[in-house]
Protein backbone atom coordinates (compact mmCIF):
# COMPACT_ATOMS: atom_id res chain seq x y z
CA UNK A 1 0.00 0.00 0.00
CA UNK A 2 1.50 3.30 -1.13
CA UNK A 3 0.92 6.60 0.77
CA UNK A 4 -0.57 8.05 -2.04
CA UNK A 5 -3.55 5.21 -0.90
CA UNK A 6 -4.71 7.43 1.61
CA UNK A 7 -4.63 10.51 -0.27
CA UNK A 8 -7.50 12.30 -1.73
CA UNK A 9 -8.70 11.40 -5.59
CA UNK A 10 -7.82 13.66 -8.18
CA UNK A 11 -9.05 12.15 -11.33
CA UNK A 12 -12.01 9.68 -11.71
CA UNK A 13 -13.58 8.62 -14.56
CA UNK A 14 -16.94 6.40 -14.66
CA UNK A 15 -18.60 4.15 -17.42
CA UNK A 16 -17.15 5.65 -19.70
CA UNK A 17 -18.24 4.92 -23.46
CA UNK A 18 -16.62 6.96 -26.64
CA UNK A 19 -17.31 5.22 -29.64
CA UNK A 20 -15.70 6.31 -33.28
CA UNK A 21 -18.80 4.75 -35.53
CA UNK A 22 -18.76 1.08 -35.03
CA UNK A 23 -15.61 1.25 -33.15
CA UNK A 24 -16.05 0.96 -29.49
CA UNK A 25 -12.61 2.92 -28.15
CA UNK A 26 -13.89 2.95 -24.76
CA UNK A 27 -17.10 0.94 -23.76
CA UNK A 28 -17.83 1.17 -19.95
CA UNK A 29 -14.42 1.94 -18.68
CA UNK A 30 -14.02 3.44 -14.88
CA UNK A 31 -10.37 4.80 -13.71
CA UNK A 32 -9.20 6.37 -10.76
CA UNK A 33 -6.12 8.45 -9.39
CA UNK A 34 -4.81 10.22 -6.60
CA UNK A 35 -2.70 12.82 -5.46
CA UNK A 36 1.18 11.90 -5.28
CA UNK A 37 0.95 8.74 -7.36
CA UNK A 38 2.50 7.68 -10.73
CA UNK A 39 0.04 5.49 -12.21
CA UNK A 40 0.33 3.61 -15.32
CA UNK A 41 -2.27 2.77 -18.01
CA UNK A 42 -1.51 -0.73 -19.66
CA UNK A 43 -2.87 -2.99 -22.71
CA UNK A 44 -2.50 -4.29 -25.78
CA UNK A 45 -2.41 -2.03 -28.83
CA UNK A 46 -6.02 -0.37 -29.71
CA UNK A 47 -7.34 -1.51 -26.53
CA UNK A 48 -8.33 2.61 -25.69
CA UNK A 49 -5.38 3.83 -23.79
CA UNK A 50 -4.56 7.34 -25.92
CA UNK A 51 -8.88 7.54 -25.87
CA UNK A 52 -8.80 7.59 -22.41
CA UNK A 53 -6.03 10.02 -21.81
CA UNK A 54 -7.85 12.23 -24.07
CA UNK A 55 -10.89 12.39 -22.43
CA UNK A 56 -9.25 12.97 -19.10
CA UNK A 57 -7.26 15.87 -21.36
CA UNK A 58 -10.91 16.90 -22.16
CA UNK A 59 -9.63 17.26 -26.15
CA UNK A 60 -12.17 14.31 -26.48
CA UNK A 61 -16.23 14.49 -25.83
CA UNK A 62 -17.47 11.66 -24.39
CA UNK A 63 -20.63 9.89 -25.54
CA UNK A 64 -21.66 8.55 -22.12
CA UNK A 65 -20.77 8.39 -18.04
CA UNK A 66 -18.93 11.10 -16.26
CA UNK A 67 -15.06 12.49 -16.33
CA UNK A 68 -13.81 14.69 -13.13
CA UNK A 69 -10.43 16.05 -12.59
CA UNK A 70 -10.08 17.90 -9.27
CA UNK A 71 -13.10 18.49 -8.74
CA UNK A 72 -14.11 19.80 -12.52
CA UNK A 73 -15.39 18.26 -16.01
CA UNK A 74 -12.69 20.09 -18.33
CA UNK A 75 -14.25 19.76 -22.06
CA UNK A 76 -11.68 21.84 -24.31
CA UNK A 77 -7.84 21.91 -24.06
CA UNK A 78 -7.74 25.10 -22.52
CA UNK A 79 -9.87 24.15 -19.54
CA UNK A 80 -7.83 21.51 -19.10
CA UNK A 81 -4.75 23.50 -18.82
CA UNK A 82 -6.56 25.91 -16.48
CA UNK A 83 -7.04 23.07 -14.32
CA UNK A 84 -3.22 21.84 -14.23
CA UNK A 85 -3.80 18.62 -16.54
CA UNK A 86 -0.76 18.72 -18.73
CA UNK A 87 -0.56 15.63 -21.35
CA UNK A 88 1.90 14.80 -23.76
CA UNK A 89 0.46 13.24 -26.57
CA UNK A 90 1.98 9.73 -28.18
CA UNK A 91 2.37 11.44 -31.79
CA UNK A 92 5.67 14.14 -30.89
CA UNK A 93 3.37 17.63 -31.51
CA UNK A 94 6.02 20.43 -32.43
CA UNK A 95 5.69 23.12 -34.56
CA UNK A 96 8.94 22.59 -36.93
CA UNK A 97 9.24 25.77 -38.33
CA UNK A 98 9.53 27.49 -34.29
CA UNK A 99 12.48 27.82 -32.12
CA UNK A 100 13.03 25.85 -29.09
CA UNK A 101 11.78 28.74 -26.69
CA UNK A 102 8.62 29.19 -28.80
CA UNK A 103 7.90 25.38 -28.74
CA UNK A 104 8.10 25.19 -25.09
CA UNK A 105 6.20 28.07 -24.78
CA UNK A 106 3.50 27.38 -26.31
CA UNK A 107 -0.50 27.13 -25.35
CA UNK A 108 1.22 27.35 -21.96
CA UNK A 109 1.86 31.37 -22.71
CA UNK A 110 -1.55 32.76 -22.11
CA UNK A 111 -1.46 31.09 -18.94
CA UNK A 112 0.92 32.71 -16.93
CA UNK A 113 3.68 32.76 -18.95
CA UNK A 114 3.10 35.89 -21.02
CA UNK A 115 4.31 38.39 -18.73
CA UNK A 116 7.47 36.65 -18.20
CA UNK A 117 9.93 38.68 -20.14
CA UNK A 118 11.76 36.87 -23.22
CA UNK A 119 15.22 37.02 -21.64
CA UNK A 120 13.90 34.80 -18.60
CA UNK A 121 11.95 32.58 -20.95
CA UNK A 122 15.35 31.69 -23.06
CA UNK A 123 16.98 31.26 -20.04
CA UNK A 124 13.99 28.78 -18.51
CA UNK A 125 14.53 26.50 -21.65
CA UNK A 126 18.02 26.41 -22.05
CA UNK A 127 18.00 25.66 -18.51
CA UNK A 128 15.01 23.36 -18.81
CA UNK A 129 16.80 21.65 -22.19
CA UNK A 130 19.68 20.91 -20.20
CA UNK A 131 18.32 19.37 -17.11
CA UNK A 132 15.86 17.23 -19.62
CA UNK A 133 18.48 16.25 -22.60
CA UNK A 134 21.18 16.11 -20.26
CA UNK A 135 23.10 17.87 -22.61
CA UNK A 136 22.97 21.90 -23.95
CA UNK A 137 20.30 22.87 -26.19
CA UNK A 138 20.24 26.36 -28.43
CA UNK A 139 16.61 27.74 -27.77
CA UNK A 140 16.87 29.72 -30.84
CA UNK A 141 17.05 26.34 -32.91
CA UNK A 142 15.00 25.62 -35.61
CA UNK A 143 12.64 22.71 -34.00
CA UNK A 144 12.56 21.32 -37.45
CA UNK A 145 16.26 20.69 -37.72
CA UNK A 146 16.31 18.29 -34.08
CA UNK A 147 16.24 14.58 -33.50
CA UNK A 148 13.31 12.60 -32.94
CA UNK A 149 14.50 12.25 -29.10
CA UNK A 150 15.19 16.27 -28.56
CA UNK A 151 11.72 16.82 -30.14
CA UNK A 152 10.54 14.50 -27.77
CA UNK A 153 12.40 16.38 -25.04
CA UNK A 154 10.23 19.33 -26.08
CA UNK A 155 7.00 18.30 -25.44
CA UNK A 156 7.54 17.00 -22.19
CA UNK A 157 9.41 20.48 -21.25
CA UNK A 158 6.35 22.33 -22.26
CA UNK A 159 4.22 20.16 -19.98
CA UNK A 160 6.73 20.59 -17.16
CA UNK A 161 6.78 24.33 -17.57
CA UNK A 162 3.32 24.28 -16.70
CA UNK A 163 3.88 23.00 -13.57
CA UNK A 164 0.84 20.19 -13.45
CA UNK A 165 -0.90 18.76 -11.17
CA UNK A 166 -2.31 16.04 -13.01
CA UNK A 167 0.60 15.16 -15.95
CA UNK A 168 -0.53 12.46 -18.33
CA UNK A 169 2.05 11.33 -20.39
CA UNK A 170 1.56 8.86 -23.45
CA UNK A 171 4.30 6.94 -24.74
CA UNK A 172 6.57 9.80 -23.76
CA UNK A 173 9.53 7.62 -23.53
CA UNK A 174 8.92 5.60 -26.53
CA UNK A 175 11.43 7.86 -27.96
CA UNK A 176 13.60 7.79 -25.61
CA UNK A 177 17.03 5.52 -24.98
CA UNK A 178 17.66 4.27 -21.25
CA UNK A 179 19.99 7.28 -19.80
CA UNK A 180 16.78 9.80 -21.12
CA UNK A 181 14.81 7.68 -19.71
CA UNK A 182 16.27 7.76 -16.08
CA UNK A 183 16.16 11.55 -16.71
CA UNK A 184 13.05 11.36 -17.14
CA UNK A 185 11.37 8.79 -14.45
CA UNK A 186 13.88 11.31 -11.86
CA UNK A 187 11.53 14.31 -12.90
CA UNK A 188 8.24 12.63 -12.84
CA UNK A 189 9.29 11.25 -9.12
CA UNK A 190 10.28 15.02 -8.32
CA UNK A 191 6.49 15.33 -9.25
CA UNK A 192 4.86 12.75 -7.50
CA UNK A 193 6.81 13.92 -4.16
CA UNK A 194 5.23 17.50 -5.13
CA UNK A 195 1.49 15.77 -4.80
CA UNK A 196 0.62 15.61 -8.39
CA UNK A 197 -0.77 12.80 -10.07
CA UNK A 198 1.04 11.68 -12.88
CA UNK A 199 -0.51 8.93 -15.40
CA UNK A 200 1.52 7.45 -18.04
CA UNK A 201 0.80 4.55 -20.75
CA UNK A 202 3.87 2.80 -21.95
CA UNK A 203 4.67 -0.82 -23.01
CA UNK A 204 7.74 -1.19 -21.69
CA UNK A 205 6.82 -3.74 -19.01
CA UNK A 206 10.36 -3.10 -17.18
CA UNK A 207 10.17 0.68 -16.82
CA UNK A 208 6.40 0.57 -15.74
CA UNK A 209 7.30 -2.00 -12.94
CA UNK A 210 10.09 0.38 -11.84
CA UNK A 211 8.16 3.82 -11.78
CA UNK A 212 4.19 2.70 -10.93
CA UNK A 213 2.83 2.74 -7.81
CA UNK A 214 -0.46 1.00 -9.64
CA UNK A 215 -1.15 0.08 -12.69
CA UNK A 216 -4.50 0.19 -14.47
CA UNK A 217 -4.72 -2.90 -16.97
CA UNK A 218 -7.48 -2.00 -20.28
CA UNK A 219 -8.85 -5.02 -22.28
CA UNK A 220 -11.38 -4.13 -25.05
CA UNK A 221 -12.09 -0.92 -23.98
CA UNK A 222 -12.74 -1.52 -20.67
CA UNK A 223 -10.20 -1.72 -17.36
CA UNK A 224 -10.05 -5.16 -16.01
CA UNK A 225 -8.03 -4.81 -13.61
CA UNK A 226 -5.66 -2.25 -10.80
CA UNK A 227 -2.54 -3.94 -9.52
CA UNK A 228 -0.93 -2.36 -6.52
CA UNK A 229 2.87 -1.60 -6.15
CA UNK A 230 3.51 -5.29 -4.68
CA UNK A 231 1.44 -7.35 -7.45
CA UNK A 232 3.21 -5.44 -10.23
CA UNK A 233 4.75 -8.29 -12.07
CA UNK A 234 4.93 -8.72 -15.88
CA UNK A 235 3.46 -12.24 -15.54
CA UNK A 236 0.39 -10.56 -13.62
CA UNK A 237 0.07 -7.36 -15.75
CA UNK A 238 0.50 -9.85 -19.27
CA UNK A 239 -2.14 -12.45 -18.01
CA UNK A 240 -4.69 -9.31 -17.31
CA UNK A 241 -4.38 -7.71 -20.33
CA UNK A 242 -4.58 -11.05 -22.15
CA UNK A 243 -7.09 -12.30 -20.49
CA UNK A 244 -4.84 -15.85 -20.02
CA UNK A 245 -2.93 -17.06 -17.41
CA UNK A 246 0.98 -17.16 -18.85
CA UNK A 247 3.33 -19.20 -18.15
CA UNK A 248 6.19 -17.69 -19.60
CA UNK A 249 6.53 -14.66 -21.57
CA UNK A 250 10.12 -14.91 -22.72
CA UNK A 251 10.50 -18.54 -23.84
CA UNK A 252 13.90 -19.31 -24.14
CA UNK A 253 15.01 -18.27 -27.44
CA UNK A 254 18.34 -18.28 -29.68
CA UNK A 255 19.69 -15.48 -31.87
CA UNK A 256 20.36 -16.99 -35.41
CA UNK A 257 24.41 -18.54 -35.79
CA UNK A 258 24.74 -18.59 -39.63
CA UNK A 259 27.49 -21.43 -40.60
CA UNK A 260 28.94 -19.50 -42.93
CA UNK A 261 30.06 -16.04 -43.62
CA UNK A 262 29.19 -15.05 -46.75
CA UNK A 263 28.95 -10.68 -46.99
CA UNK A 264 25.58 -10.09 -47.99
CA UNK A 265 26.04 -6.01 -47.90
CA UNK A 266 28.94 -3.79 -46.78
CA UNK A 267 30.16 -0.75 -45.84
CA UNK A 268 33.62 0.80 -47.00
CA UNK A 269 34.77 3.77 -44.80
CA UNK A 270 31.82 5.18 -44.34
CA UNK A 271 31.65 8.28 -42.73
CA UNK A 272 28.62 8.40 -40.35
CA UNK A 273 28.44 12.49 -39.96
CA UNK A 274 30.85 15.18 -41.69
CA UNK A 275 34.33 15.30 -39.13
CA UNK A 276 33.13 11.37 -37.51
CA UNK A 277 36.07 8.93 -38.54
CA UNK A 278 35.27 6.35 -41.41
CA UNK A 279 35.14 2.84 -40.51
CA UNK A 280 33.56 -0.30 -42.69
CA UNK A 281 31.31 -2.89 -41.76
CA UNK A 282 30.12 -6.38 -43.63
CA UNK A 283 26.65 -8.03 -42.93
CA UNK A 284 26.56 -11.86 -43.55
CA UNK A 285 23.23 -14.06 -44.70
CA UNK A 286 21.67 -15.75 -41.63
CA UNK A 287 22.69 -12.86 -39.13
CA UNK A 288 21.02 -10.62 -37.11
CA UNK A 289 22.61 -7.13 -36.55
CA UNK A 290 21.31 -5.27 -33.61
CA UNK A 291 22.44 -1.34 -32.98
CA UNK A 292 22.73 0.26 -29.96
CA UNK A 293 23.70 3.94 -28.82
CA UNK A 294 22.62 6.66 -26.71
CA UNK A 295 20.67 9.00 -28.46
CA UNK A 296 22.61 10.95 -31.25
CA UNK A 297 25.78 8.99 -31.46
CA UNK A 298 25.08 8.13 -35.23
CA UNK A 299 22.79 4.60 -34.94
CA UNK A 300 20.38 6.13 -36.24
CA UNK A 301 21.92 7.31 -39.62
CA UNK A 302 24.14 4.51 -39.99
CA UNK A 303 20.94 2.60 -40.81
CA UNK A 304 19.43 4.85 -42.76
CA UNK A 305 22.93 5.17 -44.93
CA UNK A 306 22.75 1.42 -45.01
CA UNK A 307 19.12 1.34 -46.47
CA UNK A 308 19.97 3.88 -49.28
CA UNK A 309 17.14 5.93 -47.01
CA UNK A 310 20.14 9.44 -46.19
CA UNK A 311 23.58 9.33 -48.51
CA UNK A 312 26.18 9.12 -46.00
CA UNK A 313 28.72 12.16 -45.83
CA UNK A 314 31.32 9.43 -47.29
CA UNK A 315 32.32 6.34 -47.89
CA UNK A 316 30.18 3.31 -50.07
CA UNK A 317 27.44 1.12 -49.47
CA UNK A 318 27.38 -2.35 -51.36
CA UNK A 319 24.77 -5.26 -51.84
CA UNK A 320 24.96 -8.56 -53.15
CA UNK A 321 23.03 -8.27 -56.22
CA UNK A 322 20.61 -11.46 -57.31
CA UNK A 323 22.11 -10.82 -61.06
CA UNK A 324 25.20 -11.16 -59.22
CA UNK A 325 28.56 -9.17 -58.03
CA UNK A 326 28.29 -6.34 -55.54
CA UNK A 327 26.22 -3.40 -56.76
CA UNK A 328 26.54 -0.01 -55.25
CA UNK A 329 23.62 1.71 -53.39
CA UNK A 330 23.59 5.06 -53.41
CA UNK A 331 20.07 5.62 -53.56
CA UNK A 332 16.70 4.36 -52.14
CA UNK A 333 15.63 3.67 -55.57
CA UNK A 334 18.93 1.47 -56.00
CA UNK A 335 18.01 -0.09 -52.59
CA UNK A 336 14.27 -0.90 -52.96
CA UNK A 337 15.62 -2.47 -56.70
CA UNK A 338 18.34 -5.15 -54.60
CA UNK A 339 15.58 -5.58 -52.06
CA UNK A 340 16.77 -3.95 -49.47
CA UNK A 341 13.85 -2.51 -47.27
CA UNK A 342 13.78 0.07 -44.69
CA UNK A 343 11.22 0.36 -41.06
CA UNK A 344 11.35 3.30 -39.14
CA UNK A 345 9.85 3.58 -35.89
CA UNK A 346 9.33 7.79 -36.73
CA UNK A 347 6.13 6.49 -38.29
CA UNK A 348 4.82 9.86 -38.40
CA UNK A 349 7.75 11.70 -40.44
CA UNK A 350 8.99 8.94 -42.42
CA UNK A 351 6.40 6.25 -42.30
CA UNK A 352 2.66 6.45 -42.67
CA UNK A 353 0.82 8.31 -45.67
CA UNK A 354 -1.77 10.05 -43.56
CA UNK A 355 -4.38 10.44 -46.13
CA UNK A 356 -4.36 6.82 -47.30
CA UNK A 357 -6.32 3.99 -46.33
CA UNK A 358 -4.85 1.02 -44.03
CA UNK A 359 -5.10 -1.52 -47.30
CA UNK A 360 -3.41 1.26 -49.35
CA UNK A 361 -0.57 1.65 -46.63
CA UNK A 362 0.47 -1.92 -46.27
CA UNK A 363 0.21 -2.65 -49.91
CA UNK A 364 1.10 0.43 -52.20
CA UNK A 365 4.61 -0.25 -52.63
CA UNK A 366 3.32 -3.69 -53.81
CA UNK A 367 1.41 -2.14 -56.86
CA UNK A 368 3.53 -1.96 -59.39
CA UNK A 369 4.76 -5.72 -58.84
CA UNK A 370 1.10 -6.27 -58.99
CA UNK A 371 0.07 -5.13 -61.77
CA UNK A 372 -1.97 -7.17 -64.76
CA UNK A 373 -0.33 -7.21 -68.40
CA UNK A 374 2.21 -4.25 -67.49
CA UNK A 375 -0.51 -1.98 -67.23
CA UNK A 376 -0.55 -0.26 -63.57
CA UNK A 377 -4.89 0.49 -64.32
CA UNK A 378 -4.94 -3.33 -64.07
CA UNK A 379 -3.65 -4.28 -60.44
CA UNK A 380 -4.16 -7.31 -58.93
CA UNK A 381 -6.21 -6.76 -56.67
CA UNK A 382 -7.29 -10.03 -55.00
CA UNK A 383 -3.71 -11.29 -54.53
CA UNK A 384 -2.56 -7.66 -52.74
CA UNK A 385 -5.67 -8.37 -50.73
CA UNK A 386 -4.16 -12.15 -49.87
CA UNK A 387 -1.01 -10.48 -48.42
CA UNK A 388 -2.57 -7.71 -46.61
CA UNK A 389 -4.86 -10.40 -44.71
CA UNK A 390 -1.77 -12.70 -44.13
CA UNK A 391 0.24 -9.76 -43.17
CA UNK A 392 -2.72 -7.92 -40.52
CA UNK A 393 -3.30 -11.49 -39.19
CA UNK A 394 0.22 -12.28 -38.30
CA UNK A 395 0.92 -9.21 -36.67
CA UNK A 396 -3.05 -9.06 -35.10
CA UNK A 397 -3.83 -5.94 -36.37
CA UNK A 398 -6.60 -4.21 -34.84
CA UNK A 399 -8.83 -2.24 -37.32
CA UNK A 400 -12.73 -1.40 -38.28
CA UNK A 401 -12.47 -1.37 -42.26
CA UNK A 402 -9.17 -2.00 -44.42
CA UNK A 403 -10.27 1.22 -46.48
CA UNK A 404 -10.48 3.32 -43.27
CA UNK A 405 -7.79 5.87 -42.79
CA UNK A 406 -4.84 4.98 -41.25
CA UNK A 407 -5.20 7.78 -38.62
CA UNK A 408 -8.20 6.24 -37.53
CA UNK A 409 -5.56 3.10 -36.37
CA UNK A 410 -4.44 3.94 -32.62
CA UNK A 411 -0.37 4.03 -32.79
CA UNK A 412 0.58 0.73 -32.20
CA UNK A 413 -1.44 -0.51 -34.98
CA UNK A 414 -0.15 1.81 -37.38
CA UNK A 415 3.31 0.59 -36.63
CA UNK A 416 2.30 -2.97 -37.70
CA UNK A 417 1.20 -1.39 -41.04
CA UNK A 418 4.71 -0.27 -41.53
CA UNK A 419 6.14 -3.69 -40.37
CA UNK A 420 3.81 -5.55 -42.26
CA UNK A 421 4.48 -3.10 -45.28
CA UNK A 422 8.15 -4.52 -45.09
CA UNK A 423 7.74 -7.90 -44.86
CA UNK A 424 5.12 -7.92 -47.75
CA UNK A 425 7.94 -6.48 -49.90
CA UNK A 426 10.04 -9.86 -49.60
CA UNK A 427 13.06 -8.07 -49.05
CA UNK A 428 16.47 -10.13 -48.40
CA UNK A 429 17.67 -7.55 -45.89
CA UNK A 430 15.43 -5.48 -43.71
CA UNK A 431 16.76 -2.81 -41.83
CA UNK A 432 14.94 -1.81 -38.87
CA UNK A 433 15.06 1.99 -36.82
CA UNK A 434 13.31 1.19 -33.71
CA UNK A 435 10.42 -0.61 -35.22
CA UNK A 436 8.88 -2.19 -32.11
CA UNK A 437 8.26 1.52 -30.64
CA UNK A 438 4.99 1.69 -29.40
CA UNK A 439 3.44 -2.01 -30.24
CA UNK A 440 2.26 -4.19 -27.63
CA UNK A 441 4.37 -7.06 -25.89
CA UNK A 442 2.38 -9.95 -27.93
CA UNK A 443 2.90 -7.98 -31.48
CA UNK A 444 6.65 -7.23 -30.42
CA UNK A 445 7.05 -11.74 -30.15
CA UNK A 446 5.20 -12.32 -32.95
CA UNK A 447 7.85 -9.43 -34.51
CA UNK A 448 10.49 -11.27 -33.14
CA UNK A 449 9.78 -14.82 -33.91
CA UNK A 450 8.96 -13.50 -37.27
CA UNK A 451 12.79 -11.86 -38.16
CA UNK A 452 14.14 -14.58 -36.52
CA UNK A 453 12.57 -17.39 -39.16
CA UNK A 454 13.59 -14.75 -41.87
CA UNK A 455 17.08 -14.57 -40.74
CA UNK A 456 17.50 -18.83 -40.23
CA UNK A 457 15.91 -18.02 -44.11
CA UNK A 458 19.01 -17.13 -45.45
CA UNK A 459 18.33 -13.33 -45.20
CA UNK A 460 20.39 -10.77 -43.27
CA UNK A 461 18.70 -8.30 -40.65
CA UNK A 462 20.12 -4.96 -39.10
CA UNK A 463 18.59 -4.09 -36.22
CA UNK A 464 18.14 -0.76 -34.54
CA UNK A 465 16.84 -0.62 -31.10
CA UNK A 466 16.53 2.30 -28.10
CA UNK A 467 15.57 -1.01 -25.70
CA UNK A 468 18.43 -3.06 -24.73
CA UNK A 469 16.22 -6.13 -23.73
CA UNK A 470 14.91 -6.49 -27.38
CA UNK A 471 18.20 -7.42 -28.27
CA UNK A 472 19.04 -10.67 -25.73
CA UNK A 473 18.79 -13.97 -27.64
CA UNK A 474 17.80 -12.21 -30.70
CA UNK A 475 20.33 -10.17 -32.44
CA UNK A 476 23.83 -12.80 -33.56
CA UNK A 477 25.70 -9.60 -32.57
CA UNK A 478 25.54 -6.02 -31.06
CA UNK A 479 26.96 -3.12 -32.55
CA UNK A 480 27.34 0.06 -29.62
CA UNK A 481 28.12 3.52 -31.52
CA UNK A 482 29.65 6.66 -29.95
CA UNK A 483 30.40 9.76 -31.05
CA UNK A 484 29.27 8.44 -35.37
CA UNK A 485 31.47 5.58 -35.43
CA UNK A 486 31.05 1.61 -33.67
CA UNK A 487 32.92 1.68 -30.45
CA UNK A 488 32.50 -1.85 -29.08
CA UNK A 489 30.32 -4.93 -30.03
CA UNK A 490 29.42 -7.79 -28.56
CA UNK A 491 28.44 -11.24 -30.00
CA UNK A 492 27.35 -15.12 -28.81
CA UNK A 493 26.58 -15.57 -24.95
CA UNK A 494 28.87 -11.85 -24.73
CA UNK A 495 25.45 -10.29 -26.09
CA UNK A 496 23.97 -9.41 -22.24
CA UNK A 497 22.33 -5.97 -21.12
CA UNK A 498 25.27 -4.67 -18.70
CA UNK A 499 28.11 -5.11 -20.90
CA UNK A 500 25.84 -3.22 -23.80
CA UNK A 501 24.82 -0.37 -21.15
CA UNK A 502 28.39 -0.28 -20.83
CA UNK A 503 29.76 0.26 -24.12
CA UNK A 504 26.63 3.13 -24.81
CA UNK A 505 28.32 5.23 -21.93
CA UNK A 506 31.82 4.50 -23.22
CA UNK A 507 33.00 2.07 -20.44
CA UNK A 508 34.31 -0.81 -22.31
CA UNK A 509 37.70 -1.11 -24.39
CA UNK A 510 36.36 -1.71 -27.38
CA UNK A 511 37.58 -5.16 -27.36
CA UNK A 512 34.66 -6.21 -29.55
CA UNK A 513 36.02 -4.14 -32.42
CA UNK A 514 39.62 -5.58 -31.90
CA UNK A 515 37.76 -9.16 -32.24
CA UNK A 516 36.89 -7.81 -35.41
CA UNK A 517 40.00 -7.46 -36.97
CA UNK A 518 41.10 -11.30 -36.57
CA UNK A 519 41.24 -13.94 -39.08
CA UNK A 520 38.27 -15.37 -39.46
CA UNK A 521 37.43 -18.36 -38.05
CA UNK A 522 37.83 -21.66 -40.46
CA UNK A 523 34.22 -22.29 -41.63
CA UNK A 524 31.68 -24.60 -40.56
CA UNK A 525 33.36 -24.07 -36.71
CA UNK A 526 30.39 -22.16 -35.51
CA UNK A 527 27.30 -24.04 -35.01
CA UNK A 528 23.67 -23.68 -37.17
CA UNK A 529 20.84 -22.37 -35.56
CA UNK A 530 20.58 -25.57 -34.05
CA UNK A 531 19.76 -26.11 -29.87
CA UNK A 532 22.96 -24.76 -28.92
CA UNK A 533 22.36 -21.60 -27.10
CA UNK A 534 25.24 -19.11 -27.35
CA UNK A 535 27.94 -20.64 -29.43
CA UNK A 536 31.22 -19.19 -29.02
CA UNK A 537 31.11 -15.38 -30.12
CA UNK A 538 31.30 -15.05 -33.88
CA UNK A 539 34.61 -12.17 -34.48
CA UNK A 540 32.62 -9.02 -35.13
CA UNK A 541 33.03 -7.51 -39.19
CA UNK A 542 33.20 -4.20 -38.11
CA UNK A 543 36.98 -2.96 -38.57
CA UNK A 544 38.58 0.13 -36.41
CA UNK A 545 40.35 0.54 -32.76
CA UNK A 546 38.30 2.62 -31.10
CA UNK A 547 40.46 6.15 -29.93
CA UNK A 548 41.49 6.52 -26.69
CA UNK A 549 38.08 8.57 -25.55
CA UNK A 550 38.22 10.09 -21.45
CA UNK A 551 35.97 7.70 -19.80
CA UNK A 552 32.56 8.91 -18.71
CA UNK A 553 32.01 8.24 -14.90
CA UNK A 554 28.20 7.28 -14.57
CA UNK A 555 26.48 9.37 -11.85
CA UNK A 556 23.69 6.58 -10.45
CA UNK A 557 21.22 7.46 -8.26
CA UNK A 558 18.55 4.77 -6.53
CA UNK A 559 15.33 5.39 -5.00
CA UNK A 560 13.15 3.88 -2.69
CA UNK A 561 9.72 3.07 -3.03
CA UNK A 562 8.59 6.85 -2.32
CA UNK A 563 10.75 8.09 -4.77
CA UNK A 564 13.25 9.40 -1.92
CA UNK A 565 17.19 9.05 -3.12
CA UNK A 566 18.91 5.79 -1.11
CA UNK A 567 22.35 5.47 -2.49
CA UNK A 568 23.73 8.42 -5.10
CA UNK A 569 27.57 6.84 -6.55
CA UNK A 570 29.59 9.45 -8.54
CA UNK A 571 30.21 13.03 -9.56
N1 LIG B 1 -10.07 9.38 -34.30
C1 LIG B 1 -10.38 8.09 -34.42
N2 LIG B 1 -11.18 7.66 -35.42
C2 LIG B 1 -11.53 6.36 -35.52
N3 LIG B 1 -11.11 5.39 -34.68
C3 LIG B 1 -10.30 5.75 -33.68
C4 LIG B 1 -9.89 7.12 -33.50
N4 LIG B 1 -9.09 7.18 -32.41
C5 LIG B 1 -8.98 5.92 -31.95
N5 LIG B 1 -9.72 5.06 -32.71
C6 LIG B 1 -9.88 3.62 -32.49
O1 LIG B 1 -10.19 3.40 -31.13
C7 LIG B 1 -9.51 2.24 -30.63
C8 LIG B 1 -8.68 2.64 -29.42
O2 LIG B 1 -7.59 3.46 -29.85
P1 LIG B 1 -6.50 4.05 -28.86
O3 LIG B 1 -5.61 4.94 -29.64
O4 LIG B 1 -7.16 4.62 -27.66
O5 LIG B 1 -5.72 2.71 -28.44
P2 LIG B 1 -4.41 2.52 -27.56
O6 LIG B 1 -4.75 1.55 -26.48
O7 LIG B 1 -3.86 3.84 -27.14
O8 LIG B 1 -3.45 1.80 -28.60
P3 LIG B 1 -1.84 1.88 -28.82
O9 LIG B 1 -1.24 1.05 -27.75
O10 LIG B 1 -1.65 1.21 -30.13
O11 LIG B 1 -1.44 3.30 -28.81
C9 LIG B 1 -8.68 1.69 -31.78
O12 LIG B 1 -9.41 0.64 -32.37
C10 LIG B 1 -8.57 2.86 -32.73
O13 LIG B 1 -8.48 2.39 -34.07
Amino acid sequence: MTEAAASPVVVSVSNVRKYFGPTRALDGCSFSARAGEIHAIIGGNGCGKSTLAKVISGVLPIDSGSVSVLGEAPSTPAESRAIGIATVYQEVLVAEESSVVDNLYMGVDNLFSSSVPFEHKVRNAAAIMEELAGQPVDPFANVGTLPLALKQWITIGRALLSRPKVLILDESSAALDFDSTQRLFAKIRELRGAGATVLIVTHRIAELISISDRATVMRDGRDVGILEKEQLTEKNLIALMTGEAQEETHPERHAPQPERREVVLKADRLVNAAGSAPFDFELYRGEIVGVAGLDGQGQSEFVRHLAGVQAPPGGEISVLSRSGGFHRVDSLKVAVKERIVYVSGDRKREGVFASLSIFENMTIPLYREKKRAGVLGFIDWPSLGAVFAREAASLALKFGERDDKITSLSGGNQQKVLIGRGFALRPDIIVLNDPARGIDVGAKAELYRQLRAFAESGKSVVYMSSELEEFIGFATRVIVFRAGRPFDAFAGAAVEGHAILNAMFGQTDGAGLRQAAAPAEPRGLSPAADARPFPAPTPVAVSRTPAAEPRRAIRIVEFGARGEIVRRTGP
